[in-house]
């Protein structure tokens, strides 16, 4: 059975404050089931095989896998150890660093017998920040909205979107949906279409998901089918996620962000990046800087679907996870400080 995603947060303490509780994404949208993590290593098993993904929902697991590790041993060498062990589960989004770094600033010069509460408390305000910046995001980004749908009043808003950048994505919200969800709620007739964002499927089994939660109308396409959209003007806006901006603009997302904001640039589509702060990179100066996870080719020769796992081909694949659309093709960046047409 489909299940539908009504949005919460992705990620909670344990009830006996010690551990982290989030939704195992892989068995979504046909299950859903949380799981605890207990320990450092635990965060960093979650990250790696992608139990959980999204640029801000990395950096929180990887908070509180920091604070977990603090739990069980305070001393200077287990901070270091759970930090470097973190920041090396998944190398493209940089919200994993921007968080390992706000807690290291909190816990490094503290007595060890308070490093376990303070980092608990980091993390828990990591999370609380999360949803208050996808919350402006979704207000700026509303307003956008609301301003595109009045070219056209008397036809629904189409907004194309990839991978996912939902409230499973991130504590709360999300950033590229948080508009559409104020838009719809707002009474803005939004249809979304929704990339399925191969190979790992994020937009046709956790998008998908999340619209069908909130009543959002959505149609799943496949990853080729928007250029033929915009060129017959089925497309008002492209609105995507980031896992890293650096200081040029230049967006990393996940792979195939690239081609959908080439053709949103030939057929005059407004492309949108929804962008909270952690995820902007000053100190990287431009895309080509930025380390590209190569997953492994088994996630393009296998699909995951309800009841099990298929094989596509018999080949061997490459699977790059993430590309770079350069700064020239975004429209505008929203940000939880307005809709900014450079970073
Ligand atoms: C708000 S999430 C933004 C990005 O992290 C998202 O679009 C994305 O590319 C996620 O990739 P994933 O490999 O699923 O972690």
């Amino acid at each position: 059975m489909i299940l539908e995603g009504h949005h919460q947060r992705s990620i909670t303490r344990t009830q006996d404050g010690r551990g982290a509780r989030i939704l195992d994404q892989r068995e979504l949208p046909w299950k859903v089931k949380w799981v605890e993590l207990r320990s450092a290593h635990d965060a960093e098993v979650a990250i790696r095989e992608m139990w959980t993904r999204g640029a801000p929902m990395i950096g929180a697991t990887a908070a509180y896998g920091l604070a977990m590790a603090l739990a069980m041993d305070a001393s200077d060498e287990t901070l270091d150890a759970a930090y470097t062990l973190l920041l090396a589960s998944r190398p493209t989004a940089v919200n994993l660093r921007w968080a390992l770094d706000r807690m290291m600033e909190t816990v490094r010069p503290l007595p060890a017998s308070e490093r376990a509460e303070a980092a608990f408390a980091r993390a828990d305000a990591i999370c609380d920040e999360d949803v208050a910046l996808n919350k402006a995001i979704g207000e700026h980004g509303l307003a956008l909205l609301r301003d595109l749908h009045a070219k056209h009043p008397d036809r629904p808003l189409n907004i194309l979107t990839h991978c996912n950048a939902g409230w499973l994505a991130t504590v709360d919200y999300g950033t590229a949906t948080a508009p559409i969800y104020l838009a719809h709620d707002a009474g803005i007739p939004v249809h979304v279409w929704v990339d399925e964002t191969r190979p790992r499927n994020q937009g046709a089994l956790l998008t998908a998901f999340e619209l069908s939660g909130h009543g959002v109308p959505h149609t799943v396409i496949v990853d080729n089918a928007g250029g033929h959209l915009m060129m017959n003007g089925q497309v008002d806006a492209v609105i995507v996620g980031t896992d890293r901006v650096t200081a040029n603009g230049d967006v990393c997302n996940k792979i195939g962000t690239y081609l959908k904001a080439l053709a949103a640039f030939d057929n005059d589509v407004p492309f949108y990046v929804a962008l909270p702060s952690p995820t902007f990179d000053p100190d990287t100066p431009t895309g080509r800087d930025i380390p590209i996870e190569e997953r492994h080719g088994d996630e393009v020769i296998h699909v995951a679907g309800e009841g099990g796992t298929i094989r596509v081909t018999g080949s061997s694949a490459a699977n790059p996870a993430f590309d770079v659309t350069p700064a020239r093709l975004v429209t505008a960046y929203i940000t939880e400080r307005g809709v900014l047409d450079r970073v």
